[in-house]
C-alpha cells in the first residue's frame, strides 16, 4: 500500500527547520493568553502563519481544539514562549500529525540547540537523524524527573504543584529539572537524559509531537492518574519505564483543568 503520510512527515521536518530559523522581531511585542504570565508574541503568530501556509491541511488545533477524524496538524509554533521572551535558551517548534484521532508522526525542532527530533509510528525516533532511546534506569532514586509549574498562579493549584515536586524530590531522586518547553522536555525523556516528565495544564499542541517521539524511543505516555493518555485532557506523564511512572503517579496531587476540547474530563481506570 502506498505510504501516504511519508511525504507529509518529511515535509513537516523541512517546515519545522524553516520555522525555527525565523528571525526574532527586534521590538518583540509580548501579549498574554490565559494569564499575565502566559505569554504569546508576534513571533508565535508569524511562525504559525509560515507553518500553516506551508502545510497541506489548514486545521491547527490551537484554534479549533476539537480533534476530528480528518487528517489534522497539531502545531505549537513557539513552545517555550516565556523562555523566548526572556532569552532563556530552550525554544522549540512542535508539529504533530493525527489521522482518525491517532497521532501518526511528530517533529520537534529545538531551535537554539539545532536539534531536530522526529518520529513516525512504527519507524523509530531520531535526533538529527541518529536513533534515540529512553533511559534504562528503573530505580527512581537514580533518576532525574522533569516537572513544570506552568502558567496557572491559583494558590491552591500552585500548592499542589509544589507539594508534588517536594514529595518526588524527597523520594529521593537525583534531581528535578524543567526546560520550560514541554516538547523539549519530552525529547529529553526520549533521549534518556531524564527518566520522566509530567505536567498538568499543558495543551495538546505542547505534547502531541513529543508523545510520538517518546513512544518510538521505547517510552510510555500516560494520563497522570496512570490511565491511558488523552491528548485533549491537558494532563500527561511520559516515562522511560512503568516502574518509574508508577512511583511518580503515587506522589502526583491531581487537580482539574478545563480540557482543550471542552469535554468534561472522564476518570480513566489506571493501567497499573
Ligand atoms: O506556552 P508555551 O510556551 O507554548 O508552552 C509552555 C509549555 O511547553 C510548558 O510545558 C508549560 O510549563 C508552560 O507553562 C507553557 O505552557
Ligand atoms: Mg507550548
Amino acid at each position: 500500500m502506498a505510504d501516504e503520510w511519508q511525504e507529509a512527515y518529511e515535509f513537516a521536518v523541512e517546515v519545522a527547520r524553516k520555522a525555527g530559523m525565523v528571525k526574532i522581531d527586534k521590538e518583540m511585542k509580548v501579549l498574554t493568553k490565559s494569564s499575565t504570565v502566559d505569554l504569546v508574541t508576534k513571533t508565535d503568530e508569524r511562525v504559525e502563519k509560515i507553518i500553516i501556509e506551508q502545510l497541506p491541511c489548514t486545521e491547527s488545533t490551537e484554534k479549533g481544539c476539537e480533534l476530528t477524524d480528518a487528517p489534522t496538524w497539531i502545531i505549537d509554533p513557539v513552545d517555550g514562549t516565556t523562555n523566548f521572551v526572556h532569552g532563556f535558551p530552550f525554544v522549540a517548534v512542535s508539529i504533530a500529525f493525527a489521522v482518525k484521532k491517532e497521532l501518526e508522526f511528530g517533529v520537534v525542532y529545538s531551535c537554539l540547540e539545532d536539534k531536530m527530533y522526529r518520529a513516525r509510528n512504527g519507524k523509530g525516533a531520531f535526533c538529527n537523524d541518529e536513533p534515540i532511546s529512553v533511559s534504562d534506569v528503573k530505580d527512581i532514586t537514580k533518576s532525574i524527573i522533569i516537572s513544570e509549574h506552568g502558567t496557572d498562579r491559583t494558590p491552591a493549584k500552585v500548592e499542589k504543584i509544589f507539594s508534588t515536586m517536594q514529595k518526588i524530590l524527597c523520594i529521593p531522586v537525583h534531581g528535578l529539572r524543567g526546560s520550560g518547553t514541554a516538547a523539549t522536555n519530552m525529547c529529553l525523556v526520549a533521549t534518556g537524559a531524564v527518566e520522566a516528565f509530567f505536567e498538568i495544564g499543558i495543551h495538546c499542541w505542547d505534547v502531541a509531537a513529543g508523545a510520538v517521539i517518546v513512544r518510538e524511543a521505547g517510552g510510555i505516555v500516560l494520563d497522570v492518574s496512570g490511565g491511558p493518555f488523552d491528548l485533549m485532557s491537558r494532563r500527561m506523564l511520559s516515562a522511560n519505564h512503568e516502574d518509574i511512572a508508577k512511583r511518580i503517579i503515587k506522589e502526583i496531587e491531581v487537580f482539574e483543568v478545563p480540557r482543550d476540547d471542552g469535554v468534561k474530563h472522564l476518570q480513566q481506570p489506571s493501567s497499573f
